[in-house]
């Protein structure tokens, strides 16, 4: 079964409301390839999730940053999954490294808001990924294993979930993870996915790659075959996405 490439631009906590009417006016008139072959979503804050939905292109679709572990209520400050729903956001990224190193959220609460999030009907893009520390001592693949497995307990149904590898140190340095050094986590993870879920979920499951993509070196990346596409942060506020959105036709040719 093929995967479909999957491009998501993270925007982080950037932009005023003038700078995300620029963002989307070309990415609308943007030439990309078919949404047959490529899925693109692009992820505003919180305050800006309606005014992008109003004005973007109908074959992008859109994901909030975070949403809460459970039901809203009680919980100052934060954007409950049936909020999300209810604004007609069908995605939601979980378990960002940025959420889990300054904001202290664990493999259990990343787990919890992934089961949560699902059964409410989002999408979800589901971030793992080491730290350079943790590379350099020799344990990439149990950190990623176990963020993984804590996010795969509450998962029943794999074709809503994307699993996004976003190396800490790649994130926002410039120092991107080389095509062999993604695609040797990406195979690692789908062996996992493989042995503990499923080979046909190991075999449909989309793992994306982030950390420093842009638009010169995402060819090379999406060339690779267990990379499924990207999570771009930085390069995603710039036109040079849409090179990262046409990388996709690497796939095509391989
Ligand atoms: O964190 C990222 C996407 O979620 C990657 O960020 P950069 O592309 O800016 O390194």
């Amino acid at each position: 079964m093929g995967r479909k490439f999957f491009v998501g631009g993270n925007w982080k906590c950037n932009g005023t409301s003038d700078e995300v009417k620029k963002i989307v006016t070309w990415l609308n008139e943007a030439e990309v390839p078919s949404e047959d072959d490529v899925e693109v979503v692009v992820s505003p804050p919180f305050v800006f999730l309606s005014l992008v939905k109003t004005l973007l292109r109908s074959d992008f679709a859109i994901a909030a940053q975070n949403c809460w572990v459970r039901k809203g209520g009680a919980f100052t400050g934060e954007i409950s999954a049936e909020m999300l729903i209810n604004l007609g956001i069908p995605w939601v990224i979980l378990g960002h490294s940025e959420r889990r190193l300054l904001l202290n959220e664990t493999n259990e609460f990343v787990g919890d808001k992934v089961g949560y999030a699902l059964t409410q009907g989002l999408k979800v893009i589901a971030c793992v990924g080491e730290t350079l520390e943790q590379r350099e001592s020799g344990s990439t693949m149990a950190v990623v294993a176990a963020q993984t497995k804590s996010i795969a307990e509450h998962i029943s149904n794999w074709s809503n979930v994307v699993l996004a590898y976003e190396p800490v140190w790649a994130i926002g340095t410039g120092k991107v993870a080389t095509p062999a050094q993604a695609q040797e986590v990406h195979s690692e993870l789908r062996k996992w996915l493989h042995e503990n879920v499923g080979p046909e979920v190991a075999a449909s499951t989309r793992i994306i790659y982030g950390g420093s993509v842009n638009g010169a070196n995402c060819k090379e990346l999406a060339a690779k075959p267990d990379v499924d596409g990207f999570l771009v942060g930085g390069a995603s506020l710039k036109p040079e996405f849409i090179d990262i959105i046409k990388s996709s036709t690497v796939k095509k040719s391989t």
